[in-house]
């Protein structure tokens, strides 16, 4: 292996060290930050995820306020509980857990979450605010992956960073904060005839596609970053993203690892993105 490992779980506990001493701060002041996560229905991916969110805020000292409805939840009640925690003075980050049943509009939810409580970025208003460089809240995986890119010591002025993927809460948000960062940005994705003509020229390389083996050795420039956003599993059933993370190790000169990557970040930047809320108040 001649690829350094970008290490996430490692960079989580160094940044969440930080935030504990943040929420420390607020909570000494009788401002304890406080992160609402809702979850409807019985997924049970997300049932795992939620669990980890509200374990992570505990390690940190948020206090965290778990709810849990039945997947025929109606949208207005969903909608009323929302507009509660958005007058709730000890909540200063909303979560609704993605996806939400067929019967609930997701952007509907979205917009009703105060703007100043939207620890997801994943709201327009948010997006755009991001877009335009003011300071609404980022996308915690595009803003966890710039954190995993920064500590590799990399200065992203014009380098040439190549996104695959272009979701709304991924692809295109990081495209964005890699050209707030100066750098040359192409994004493809599924409509791309030839993805490696684009990603050899790339000085870093993030894949967020949610296809397995979609970047290869033969498609890394050697000595490029490779970020990796992908969940999926393997054959055996095993997690693993959407890079042949054996053979670009072998390229490469950072790379993250699935587990242990990306995921770990994202979490992190939710609960950096609640401390920001609690402290703007
Ligand atoms: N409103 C909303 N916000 C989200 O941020 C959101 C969401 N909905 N819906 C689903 C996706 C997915 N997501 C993950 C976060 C952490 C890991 C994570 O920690 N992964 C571990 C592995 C966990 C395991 O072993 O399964 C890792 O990569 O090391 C994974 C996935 C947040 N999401």
């Amino acid at each position: 292996m001649s690829a350094q490992l970008i290490d996430g779980i490692a960079l989580s506990q160094k940044l969440r060290a930080e935030i504990a001493a943040r929420a420390a701060a607020l909570t000494a002041q009788g401002k304890q930050p406080g992160l609402a996560v809702i979850l409807v229905g019985e997924d049970p991916a997300s049932q795992v995820y939620v669990r980890n969110k509200v374990k992570a805020c505990g390690d940190v000292g948020i206090r965290s306020v778990m709810e849990k409805y039945d997947a025929d939840l109606t949208e207005q009640a969903l909608l009323d509980r929302i507009a509660a925690l958005n007058n709730d003075p000890t909540i200063h980050g909303i979560l609704v857990q993605m996806p939400l049943p067929k019967h609930i509009n997701p952007h509907k939810v979205i917009e009703a979450i105060a703007t100043s409580k939207d620890v997801d970025g994943y709201s327009v208003l948010s997006a755009g605010e991001m877009m335009t460089g003011l300071d609404g809240f980022r996308a915690c995986t595009p803003y966890g992956c710039m954190k995993l890119i920064e500590s590799t010591g990399t200065d992203l002025r014009g380098k040439h960073a190549v996104v695959i993927g272009r979701s709304n809460t991924v692809g295109k948000p990081m495209a964005l904060l890699l050209l707030q960062a100066n750098a040359t940005v192409t994004i493809c994705h599924s409509a791309t005839p030839d993805l490696g003509v684009f990603t050899r020229q790339a000085d870093v390389v993030v894949a967020a596609v949610g296809r397995r083996n979609t970047l290869t050795a033969d498609m890394v420039k050697p000595g490029a970053i490779v970020i990796d956003v992908g969940m999926n599993r393997d054959d055996n059933g095993k997690l693993c993203g959407d890079v042949d993370f054996n053979g670009i190790k072998e390229v490469a000169s950072h790379i993250t690892p699935v587990p242990g990557g990306v995921g770990p970040m994202t979490i992190t930047m939710l609960l950096m993105n609640t401390i920001e809320s609690a402290e703007r108040k």
